[in-house]
């Protein structure tokens, strides 16, 4: 660890006046997000600048009143306890698909070491963190804001993603990327990052027990269905921005993934749309915020719900959120129960693999508000084309 945070103790000395000028001249030819320059300039590039109906209102934003549910009674096999715990994951996904855990049972010197990694990852010059970096077309590695994948609506922020796999064979998938990445300086991230991804891969396998009780189906049904996840563990760095109201640090979309476990640290930004309005979610360090994804939409047959959020930025201190989204495995065919599919509620999506939409959101779509559906669309219109083709 000393290794690590000596890097980035000789990455945080700020920038000679020359090297800003000249990194405006970069950025001419390309435009690049160097977090050390960018964060103290009073004017954004345009990219970065959002149409106005997209803007965040700085001034008022509401909070959004999400229950509290306490898993401690659930985790120690109380009954009744558990039945109310899924009454209340229950009617927040039916409102909105978001809820906080607490007594959630994951050690807070884990998360606290999780959080300060963060630092050390991020606080390095771009060119270190460059040795992740993200391709074209993939989902994981370095991504400063999206520059070389979208030309406007940019986020203000830099993530790290990586993939983890609870199966059999592969306990070591996060350590190795790490390692075969960033080298052997890196190992102790990487173990950090590979326990934090068990623990939240534990949780969530938890809270589909919950989720499936809420819904009366039988209550193993979706853990079985995710026990051997295959998900994306992503790192959300945001850096102070001079512009703040002029930007976003993620923009509205839903996730596309089943379910999302975020842990925010006390700086504040996530918000979510309820009742035509945004609101936010006020930072808590013993809370996880919970939402439903695209993909447990769909297995829920649209009866919890996907919603809407974003993150905004401030102009005083970086930002950080860990986020944990639960996949299936890729060969796992997302279809709901028959419990949850009758008369009243006929089918709404067809079924899919993750792996398809995942491919949509990288190489065709930009996700947003209507990603399932206009997946769905597109999934129908392919499987009706390849019938056509094979009548002809
Ligand atoms: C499969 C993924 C794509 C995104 C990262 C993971 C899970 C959620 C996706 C994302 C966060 C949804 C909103 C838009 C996005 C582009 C982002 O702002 O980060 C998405 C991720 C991505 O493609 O990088
Ligand atoms: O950083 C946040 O609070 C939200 C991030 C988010 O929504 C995401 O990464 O999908
Ligand atoms: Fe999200």
């Amino acid at each position: 660890m000393t290794i690590n945070c000596m890097i980035m103790s000789e990455t945080s000395t700020p920038q000679p006046a020359s090297n800003n000028n000249r990194h405006k001249d970069d950025q001419k030819k390309s435009l690049v997000f160097d977090a050390t320059v960018l964060q103290h300039e009073s004017s954004i590039p345009p990219q970065f600048v959002w149409p106005d109906h997209e803007k965040p209102n700085c001034s008022h934003t509401p909070e959004l009143q999400v229950p509290f549910v306490d898993l401690g009674g659930f985790l120690s096999g109380d009954h009744d306890a558990s039945i109310r715990a899924s009454e209340l994951v229950g009617e927040a996904c039916r409102k909105h698909g978001f809820f906080l855990v607490v007594n959630h049972g994951v050690d807070a010197n884990l998360i606290s070491d999780a959080h300060h990694y963060m630092d050390c990852f991020f606080e390095q010059p771009l060119h270190e963190k460059q040795r992740a970096q993200r391709k074209l077309g993939e989902h994981c590695g370095y991504a400063s804001s999206f520059t070389g994948r979208f030309s406007s609506k940019l986020p203000w922020k830099e993530t790290l993603s990586f993939e983890y796999s609870a199966q059999e064979g592969s306990s070591h998938i996060v350590e190795e990327y790490f390692q075969r990445t960033l080298g052997q300086d890196f190992a102790h991230l990487g173990k950090v990052y590979q326990e934090y991804c068990s623990a939240m891969s534990r949780l969530s396998l938890g809270i589909m027990e919950l989720l499936a009780m809420s819904l009366g189906v039988n209550r193993s049904h979706f853990k079985e269905f995710f026990e051997e996840n295959e998900s994306i563990m992503r790192l959300n760095y945001y850096p102070p921005c001079q512009k703040p109201d002029q930007t976003l640090g993620t923009g509205p979309h839903c996730d596309p993934t089943s379910l999302t476990i975020l842990h925010q640290d006390t700086v504040g930004g996530l918000q979510v749309f309820v009742d035509n309005e945004w609101r936010s979610i006020t930072p808590n360090i013993n809370a996880f915020v919970v939402n439903i994804g695209d993909t447990f939409m769909a297995l829920s047959n649209g009866r919890y719900k996907s919603c809407l959020h974003r993150a905004v930025v401030n102009s005083m201190s970086p930002r950080k959120s860990l986020a944990f989204f639960l996949c299936p495995r890729k060969d796992k065919v997302v279809s709901p129960p028959p419990e949850l599919v009758d008369s009243v509620n006929p089918r709404i999506y067809p079924d899919f693999r993750w792996p398809a939409l995942l491919e949509f959101t990288q190489k065709h779509y930009r996700a947003d508000m209507n990603t399932l559906q206009t997946f769905s669309n597109w999934l129908l219109q392919q499987q009706q084309q390849q019938k056509t083709a094979v009548v002809l």
